[in-house]
């Protein structure tokens, strides 16, 4: 499985988002996430549907949506219409997961799951048949630029072990939150190929191409490493 490099435009200039978005598409990115939050779920809020929207007209990499919002189900419908390619909601979030994740999938699209820092993996185990990713949150949600905890590898570990058992090790396990140049290579050898970057792309003296260019060379060496 490749790696993929996915900023987030969290940590973008929200004066120039559409810019911001583009200069990650130019400069090589896989995906880009957009973090959506509520003043609930998370103590933050940041942006909606009608931005999702109004990066669709703009960018043609997949469009990665988390959903750090209560009840993700009621805006589910939405988002999809909006343009989001994949739709990541959070296991604390919703009491229904299966039935979301099933009908995120059936309108066509990736749905992913995603855990907070002191969820442990046996908290998915029942919907990682159902999955088409996992994302393990290495900070807790709500901000850009914290510091990676560092508890979150076995983390990431047990959660390949428990995919690959399930015949799943088509599913990647996407990483979000303090993920540098440092980090980059210790999250691949635990087993995480999509790699989320708000600070260490949009506020590196590399600029935003030569940070992307600089994490997935890092991440793909460690790939080399372990594979
Ligand atoms: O979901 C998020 C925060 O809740 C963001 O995607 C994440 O924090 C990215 O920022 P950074 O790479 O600076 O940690
Ligand atoms: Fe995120």
């Amino acid at each position: 499985m490749s790696i993929w490099i996915v900023p987030s435009i969290l940590s973008a200039d929200f004066t120039a988002l559409g810019e911001a978005a583009q200069a990650a598409e130019s400069g090589g990115a896989d995906a880009i996430q957009i973090d959506v939050m509520d003043g609930h779920f998370v103590p933050n809020i940041t942006v909606g549907i009608p931005v999702v929207a109004a990066l669709r007209q703009r960018i043609r990499l997949p469009l990665d949506v988390h959903l750090m919002i209560e009840e993700p189900a009621r805006y589910v419908d939405a988002f999809i219409e909006a343009g989001a390619d994949i739709l990541t909601v959070h296991v604390e979030a919703d009491r229904h997961l299966h039935r979301t994740i099933q009908h995120i999938r059936q309108r066509g699209i990736k749905a992913g799951v995603a855990l907070n820092p002191a969820t442990p993996p046996e908290a998915v185990e029942y919907i990682l048949p159902d999955v088409d990713l996992v994302l393990v949150m290495t900070v807790n949600p709500g901000f850009g630029g914290q510091a990676f905890i560092e508890t979150m590898l076995p983390k990431i570990r047990r959660l390949r072990t428990m995919l690959d058992a399930l015949g799943r090790s088509d599913v990647p396990i996407e990483v979000d939150g303090g993920i540098n140049a440092e980090t980059a290579p210790r999250v691949v050898e635990a087993g995480a190929r999509w790699l989320v970057a708000g600070s260490a792309v949009y506020a590196s003296p590399l600029g935003v191409a030569g940070a992307i260019q600089h994490l997935r060379q890092r991440a793909e060496d460690a790939l080399a490493r372990v594979s």
